[in-house]
């Protein structure tokens, strides 16, 4: 399959990155579009695949292209893109928030897969929700799911509204974790303990406890019950989360993140 990635930062690369190590693409069926000079130069001198700065009709010739610069760029992208799209070419798009109905009307096109991943697809263990126009064709549709399957687990949505939901909890999702582990290491260097003591102590535990979530014949609350001794040190912790509203202000997050999926698609 030829692939065009406009936008390869982050999220275009790692896609990329797993299609290439299952063979799924060739690097020389790869064209990356990235108008970041510093970026470019990085993905030519790794040989990630044929860089270039701008959209040109070339972009025509490659069956999928994916849409992954960040929401406020599309505009920009949509103008020169449209000039060059072929019909028959398959558009991906893991842009937060832009609707499949904006990208048809802006690039004046059907045949539309619109995804969610997250950066865990870096290393083949990502989470992407994904759903379609209904112009796709079941052949192009599957094309695109084996694509993304190399990135780790897919799910196929047939309401595209809870997009912008899937984006504020696994699409936003990792960042959310990396926020608590922070602050647990934090927490162990202010009781003490050197930088890598405070890491290895709060890695391992949450290594280890989520295997306990996926193993483990126990609810969530069996498992906080299997730790939190009666008056005991987790239940001095919980109390006091409990007290600052940890749960509720988590969950208002994640709120707050589906709002703003909702507004970047106006
Ligand atoms: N990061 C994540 O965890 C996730 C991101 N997404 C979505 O993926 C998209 C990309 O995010 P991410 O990879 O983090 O962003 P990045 O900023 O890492 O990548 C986007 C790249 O596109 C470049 N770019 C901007 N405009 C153009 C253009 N006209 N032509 C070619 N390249 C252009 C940017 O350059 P410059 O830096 O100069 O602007 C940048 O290098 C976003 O829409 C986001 O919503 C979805 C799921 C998870
Ligand atoms: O923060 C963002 O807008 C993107 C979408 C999901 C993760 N990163």
């Amino acid at each position: 399959m030829k692939v065009a990635i406009v936008g390869a930062g982050n999220m275009g690369m790692a896609f990329a990155k797993s299609f290439i190590q299952y063979d799924l693409v060739k690097k020389e069926n790869l064209f990356l579009i990235e108008k970041n000079a510093a970026r470019a130069e990085a993905l030519q001198s790794e040989k990630a695949g044929v860089v270039v700065d701008t959209i040109s009709p070339k972009v025509g010739e490659y069956d999928l292209i994916i849409l992954s610069v960040k929401p406020q760029d599309y505009p920009t992208v949509s103008e020169e893109l449209k000039k060059v799209i072929q019909p028959n070419q398959i558009i991906l798009s893991i842009m937060a928030g832009i609707s499949i109905d904006k990208i048809q009307e802006s690039l004046n096109h059907r045949i539309i897969v619109r995804a969610m991943p997250n950066t865990p697809a870096l290393l083949g263990m990502g989470m992407t929700a994904f759903a379609a126009s209904g112009d796709i064709t079941l052949s192009q549709l599957k094309k695109v799911e084996n694509l993304i399957n190399s990135t780790g687990r897919a799910v196929f949505l047939e309401e595209e509204s809870l997009l912008d939901a899937v984006t504020a909890l696994s699409g936003s999702g990792p960042a959310y974790f990396f926020y608590l582990v922070k602050a647990m290491i934090e927490a162990g260097k202010e009781m003490g303990f050197e930088d890598s003591m405070a890491a290895l102590l709060v890695k391992q535990t949450m290594l280890g406890s989520f295997h306990l979530i996926n193993n483990a014949e126990k609810s969530l609350d069996e498992l906080i019950k299997a730790v939190a001794s009666k008056g005991g040190t987790t239940e001095a912790a919980l109390k006091r989360f409990e007290e600052g509203l940890l749960a509720q202000n988590l969950k208002e997050g994640i709120f707050a993140a589906q709002k703003r999926a909702t507004e970047l698609s106006k």
